[in-house]
């Protein structure tokens, strides 16, 4: 099956230029959304609780913050950038009293949707354009005349101009510059979900520090085993994400081809592959997102305790000690005004 894919020509600015967005939240999805948005000629407002330590970010970068519920009211344009626990209270709170007739209501991620966490009245649109990377470089891609490839979804089309006015919302953010493909809130949920547990933050992760621990524990040093199996794989995935999996192996010496096809299946085997059925498994079901629900609304006990112990793995103190050594890696993650 092919999709298509929209690139700049396809999406017309002026749509979005007419209209009034706010962007709830200003977190690492939020700034850039807003960020660019201002700088393709959109009024944006921001809307932010009064106690948000967000607010004075999106103040000294020059955007007007007003509360949730007064950005919600303004605005023709709503789109929700707070966290995926959070919206269904703010979606109650501050945006429902103010989802009159004709606007629109936009998501980064369509988990509120897909679970039936949010359900929006018909008389609005319903869309989605969802950045496929993380925020801050959404944003200094668009600052470097790049773009971040994004999905877009209509879930519903009251105006019968859904799918343009989220066309127009991604060229504004930069991402018809790298290819929009439009998809239903249903398959980016379930993709995204997937992909952030099983490979891009979940596998990758865990396959990071697995290969540091067999290292360490076998008595190499640290620092070693940190380059090996942390900082070039930055290297090599450079070289798959510039020409596929095919131009590393071109780049890469012919032992590490031999290794990689003959060892890289037994690291992850037909026992990995099942149980990353298993996880896709649980969030089609729906079960992932209930338990996660369920942990924040018991003040994630579990979430903080595992946030704490990685962040006390062993390998983030060898890698800070060698990223302070080479200032062009350890490049801080800033909100690009
Ligand atoms: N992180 C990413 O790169 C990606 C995220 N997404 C999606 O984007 C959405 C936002 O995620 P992300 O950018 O990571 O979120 P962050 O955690 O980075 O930021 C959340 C922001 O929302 C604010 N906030 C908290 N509560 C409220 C509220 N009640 N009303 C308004 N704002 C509030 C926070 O303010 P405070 O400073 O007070 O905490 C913060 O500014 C999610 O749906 C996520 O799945 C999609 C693609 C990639
Ligand atoms: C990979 C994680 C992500 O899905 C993203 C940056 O795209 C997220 O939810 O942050
Ligand atoms: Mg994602
Ligand atoms: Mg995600």
């Amino acid at each position: 099956m092919s999709v298509e894919v929209y690139y700049d020509d396809d999406a017309d600015l002026a749509l979005i230029q007419a209209k009034k967005v706010a962007v709830l939240g200003y977190g690492s999805q939020g700034h850039a959304h807003a960020l660019s948005l201002r700088d393709s000629g959109v009024e944006v407002v921001i809307g932010l609780p009064e106690g948000s330590k967000s607010r004075a970010k999106a103040q000294e970068q020059g955007l007007r913050v007003l509360t949730p519920a007064d950005a919600a009211a303004e605005a023709d344009v709503i789109m929700v950038l707070a966290p995926d626990t959070v919206q269904r209270s703010l979606y109650a709170d501050a945006i429902a009293p103010n989802l009159t007739a004709g606007k629109a209501l936009f998501f980064g991620h369509g988990l509120n949707i897909r679970y039936g966490l949010i359900t929006p009245p018909a008389d609005v649109d319903v869309a989605m354009v969802a950045p496929k990377g993380p925020g801050h470089l959404v944003r200094r891609q668009y600052v470097d005349g790049k773009g971040v490839p994004a999905l877009v979804a209509v879930e519903q089309d009251a105006t019968g101009n859904a799918l343009a006015l989220a066309l127009a919302y991604a060229k504004a953010i930069g991402g018809t510059r790298a290819g929009v493909i439009r998809t239903t809130f249903k398959e980016e949920t379930e993709t995204d979900l997937f992909g952030e547990q099983a490979v891009l933050c979940g596998g990758a992760a865990a396959l990071v520090q697995t290969g540091f621990e067999v290292l360490t524990e076998a008595g190499y040093a640290p620092e070693i085993a940190y380059f090996e199996c942390l900082h070039e794989l930055k290297l090599i995935v450079d070289l798959m994400y510039e020409g596929g999996i095919a131009r590393m192996r071109y780049s890469v010496s012919d032992t590490a081809e031999y290794g990689d096809y003959t060892r890289g299946p037994r690291v992850v085997d037909a026992r990995v592959k099942e149980e990353m059925r298993k996880i896709l498994s649980e969030i089609q079901s729906g079960e992932f997102t209930r338990e996660l629900i369920a942990e924040d609304d018991a003040g994630r006990p579990n979430f903080t305790k595992m946030r704490a112990e990685g962040a006390a793995h062993p390998i983030e103190e060898t890698g800070k000690k060698l990223r302070d050594m080479m200032s062009w890696v350890d490049r801080p993650i800033t909100e690009t005004a």
